[in-house]
């Protein structure tokens, strides 16, 4: 293990909130030698990697920070893609896909030719569809491309449950499946607190409405946060470093992720187990027929949303040369 942390570097696309925080994040619970950023903006880079440089000199120092290329980023063993538009308060984070569509597909050229060994982790919104974009763009194998999906607010969804039911987050198994978007769904059939089932650990909370309070909740936590502060970034950056934690240790937990998904031809998050080389494989799960119609109905949304920027790419000779490269 000590072997594989000197050797191994994480380069992150975009220095924003979200990517600085995850750098930061890094640093503070080393995994890898190198975290690279990369932004075009190059004064906020320089002074991002200053600053976070300086929290490194307080003796444990075991992953270096500094600034990179794009061409760079490429040959690093996990490429995180935060670099984009955020929503301002009461946008959805479908409204971005125009603008973070071209800033991927500018990110590819400028990479290319990315390492056949690199895993792609995807950050920016609307991170199922650019999850799907990505594969195209990068022409790596499905299983190295996964986009960070419902991670987020499944956290969230623990972070609920374990208040209501006074347990550790870390001892709730629940997941939130589907987009990380509007049609989100959570997988209540096969949520449990250790191994018991939630209907029977919250037996007295769990009617309908103390459910949609949850899910409106979960759903609209980021919005929430967004009007007060303008970004999100303390959880999103604590979800990206465990990802590529489980990936650089090969660990093989199991979490929602988005990935390609065949059956529904999009990608969007369902359980997988993750490890060295990106998604090792899905890990089936049995929703009731109410969360079964859910997850059609988000994969049909998510389908219809990647039509329409398909047909717009069409009118787009630059993105369009992009995405045939690899087809
Ligand atoms: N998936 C999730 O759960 C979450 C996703 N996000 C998303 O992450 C993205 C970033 O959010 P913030 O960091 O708050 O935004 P930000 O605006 O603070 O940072 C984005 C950075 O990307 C940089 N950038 C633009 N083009 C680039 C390129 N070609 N190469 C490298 N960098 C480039 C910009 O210069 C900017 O510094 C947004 O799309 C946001 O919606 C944010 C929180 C959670
Ligand atoms: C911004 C965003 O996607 C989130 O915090 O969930």
């Amino acid at each position: 293990m000590a072997e594989q942390r000197l050797k191994t570097s994480i380069a992150i696309l975009g220095s924003g909130d979200v990517g600085a925080t995850l750098a930061y994040t890094l640093l503070q619970n080393p995994i890898c030698s190198e975290v690279i950023l990369v932004d075009p903006k190059r004064e906020l880079l320089e002074a991002q990697v200053r600053d976070l440089g300086d929290a490194t000199y307080g003796g444990r120092a075991a992953t270096k920070i500094r600034a990179g290329t794009h061409q760079e980023a490429g040959q690093a063993d996990i490429v995180v893609i935060t670099a984009g538009a955020k929503q301002k308060p009461d946008e959805s984070r479908l409204s971005l896909l125009r603008r973070n569509l071209q800033i991927l597909s500018s990110i590819f050229t400028s990479m290319s030719p990315i390492s056949p060994h690199a895993i792609l982790l995807l950050v920016a919104n609307p991170v199922d569809i650019l999850t799907y974009f990505a594969r195209k763009l990068s022409g790596l194998p499905e299983s190295q491309v996964l986009g960070t999906g419902t991670s987020l607010d499944s956290a969230r969804l623990r972070g609920i449950l374990a208040q209501k039911a006074q347990v550790s987050p870390s001892s709730i198994d629940a997941y939130v499946l589907g987009e990380h978007g509007e049609s989100q769904f959570v997988a209540w059939s096969n949520a449990s607190i250790g191994s018991t089932p939630l209907r029977l650990a919250l037996s007295q909370h769990l009617t309908d409405e103390f459910k949609t309070d949850i899910e409106t909740h979960t759903r609209g936590a980021a919005g929430a946060i967004i009007a007060a502060k303008g970004c999100t970034a303390y959880g999103i950056g604590n979800v990206a470093a465990s990802i590529c934690k489980y990936i650089l240790f090969d660990s093989r937990t199991v979490r929602p992720l988005s990935f390609y998904q065949t059956s529904l031809g999009c990608c969007l998050s369902m359980p997988a187990v993750i490890g060295r080389k990106g998604i090792l494989r899905a890990m089936p799960i049995q929703l009731d027929g109410d969360e079964q119609k859910l997850l059609e109905v988000c994969a049909e949304g998510l389908r219809a949303v990647i039509e329409g920027a398909e047909k717009e790419l069409k009118a787009d000779d630059e993105l369009r040369h992009a995405l045939e490269k690899h087809a």
